[in-house]
């Protein structure tokens, strides 16, 4: 048996059916080249009969895509299986994808048909599909709940019409590990036929279980994985294939197989197919969320900076992560705080690590999360210095006009001084204060995330702002909260703006320093 496993990519397909808007077909043939940069063998692109923009797009696909193979869907339906056909028509090779129920209560209160019929469709389905292409998958929907004996029957006959790969769903995530692996067991003992083609499955997420059947599957013998990019698709979604990857590349000593995968792409994969579906990550999801490799309790952190092992099982730049995260909060630890000051560059004799260390515990239960501007500031600014904020958002003005212009004026105090000045851009009435804060300030910034949430429900809603910027090879972080989301969005940058004001304060004042 190979020790390869082939990863199927369901994210157009099954992923997007789960989305409230469907995707552009420039948006598909994005995410389908990401996927394609990332390794991914074999990419579902759609359900071409479904409408003529998936059509459009898995024609579009077809053209473009050369590394990796292109499959669609198709039900047991003739004109199905044409238009498949004929959108993948452009590509070397493709794969029709065709599915239909077994499981007894599918076929009689869905279909509304016996076994028998099942199977000549079945069959018949596959003839089709072989004159387009000598690659055919075929799905038995619902197979976790079809019983072993149509299960193997219908195999052994699909093998037997030409099916290279037999895809056995676990379509309502129903199944729970050990059971999905004696189903897999269970077919290679008892159809004949069975080493003549690759058996996948495609595992659903209702229960939580997708990604731990698959990898029971695996270990029964399954050689091709069906998931999707951050676990979307119907319901709770599909197996999440980051996760998979992951699990066959750390656990390579139990499972004793590989991928294809580039795996320095997952992470910027992932990346773009939640900005591109509107579905955020969640902070704490395995392998890319947010917090997959930040440490925030003092006893993790402190095991991390002695050694990475004692607390990560895997790399972040493996993935392409580039930086772990030690969280500045109250659970944080002295080895965290020293980490970030070591990290701006300053000597232990600089500062008493006792002294900052209760002040930054305080500022920590009062403020939630620390960033290192702000240890710079409890380590070298009285209390009052601490506090003031030198530069001030006395008035903004914004006009956005339907030729896709925005002009915004700012009055800014700056210590006892007020400027203003006003700036005009295509870019949005962001952008545009945003450019008018800078002409008077002149910081060599640049914006690397700007985040936008609604706190609160209805028109009573506060929009908050965050924003994270660069500036001369460090990151300041910006909050603004108010009812109008151009305000907050001033005022996290005017947040930004102290804080880094803060910072060149502190390099001056231990610049005036003797001692140093
Ligand atoms: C488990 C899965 O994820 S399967 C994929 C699910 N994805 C989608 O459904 C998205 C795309 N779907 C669509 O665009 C539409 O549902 C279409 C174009 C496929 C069909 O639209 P319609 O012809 O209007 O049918 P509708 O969606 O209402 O009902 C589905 C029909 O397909 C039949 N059907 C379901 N699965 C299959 C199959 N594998 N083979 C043959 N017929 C099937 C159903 O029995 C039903 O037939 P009926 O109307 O004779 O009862
Ligand atoms: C078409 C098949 C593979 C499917 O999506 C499912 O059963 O969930």
């Amino acid at each position: 048996m190979s020790s390869k496993v082939i990863i199927f990519d369901t994210t157009l397909r099954d992923g997007e059916q789960a989305l409230q808007a469907s995707l552009s077909v420039k948006e598909k043939l994005q995410i389908a080249l990401s996927l394609e940069k990332c390794g991914i063998d074999i990419i579902e692109v759609g359900f071409p009969i479904s409408s003529p923009g998936d059509f459009k797009s898995v024609q579009t696909i077809s053209k473009k895509i050369k590394n990796s193979k292109i499959c669609s869907l198709a039900r047991c339906v003739e004109k199905d299986i044409e238009v498949a056909g004929d959108a993948m028509s452009s590509s070397d090779f493709f794969r029709i994808h065709i599915f239909l129920a077994t499981s007894t209560l599918h076929m009689e209160s869905k279909l509304r048909k016996n076994f028998n019929e099942i199977i000549d469709m079945s069959v018949s389905s596959v003839k089709k599909a072989l004159r387009y292409t000598d690659d055919v998958e075929f799905s038995c929907e619902d197979a976790s709940r079809t019983t072993m004996d149509n299960l193997c029957r219908i195999v052994e006959k699909l093998i037997k019409s030409g099916v290279k790969t037999i895809n056995i769903p676990d379509t309502v995530g129903y199944a729970i590990p050990n059971e999905l692996s004696n189903i897999i067991k269970n077919l290679f003992e008892r159809v004949p036929n069975i080493h003549k083609s690759i058996i996948s499955v495609h595992c659903h997420n209702d229960l939580g279980m997708a990604v731990g059947n698959s990898i029971s599957a695996i270990q029964a013998g399954a050689r091709q994985i069906e998931g999707t990019i951050n676990g979307m698709g119907e319901r709770a979604g599909n197996t999440a294939l980051e996760e998979i990857i992951m699990a066959i590349k750390v656990r390579e000593d139990i499972l004793g197989v590989s991928t294809n995968i580039v795996h320095k792409e997952i992470y910027r994969t992932s990346q773009i197919i939640s900005q591109i579906c509107n579905m955020p990550i969640p902070a704490n999801k395995a392998i890319v969320g947010s917090n997959a490799f930040s440490h925030s309790s003092g006893i993790h952190q402190d095991g991390v900076l002695k050694n990475r092992k004692n607390y990560e099982i895997m790399e972040p730049n493996t993935i392409g992560v580039k930086e772990v995260k030690l969280n500045l909060t109250s659970r944080s630890g002295r080895a965290a705080v020293k980490y970030y000051m070591d990290k701006m560059g300053y000597k232990d004799h600089d500062y008493d690590i006792d002294e900052l260390y209760s002040a930054f515990l305080k500022l920590a239960d009062k403020k939630g999360q620390v960033f290192d501007y702000d240890l710079e500031a409890l380590a070298f600014f009285s209390k009052k210095q601490e506090n003031a904020e030198y530069f001030y958002l006395k008035f903004f003005s914004v006009q956005s006009i339907s030729n896709g212009l925005s002009t915004a004026s700012v009055k800014l105090k700056c210590g006892k001084k007020v400027y203003t000045e006003s700036s005009t851009t295509s870019n949005g009435p962001v952008d545009a204060i945003y450019q008018a804060l800078n002409k008077i300030i002149n910081f060599p910034i640049t914006l690397q995330k700007f985040q936008l949430v609604a706190k609160g429900k209805g028109k009573d809603a506060l929009g908050q702002v965050d924003i994270l910027v660069k500036y001369e090879n460090r990151q300041f972080h910006g909050i603004g909260l108010a009812t109008d989301i151009i305000e907050s969005s001033a005022q996290a940058m005017i947040d930004v703006l102290n804080n880094i004001w803060k910072s060149q304060q502190v390099n001056k004042k231990l610049k005036n320093l003797k001692k140093y």
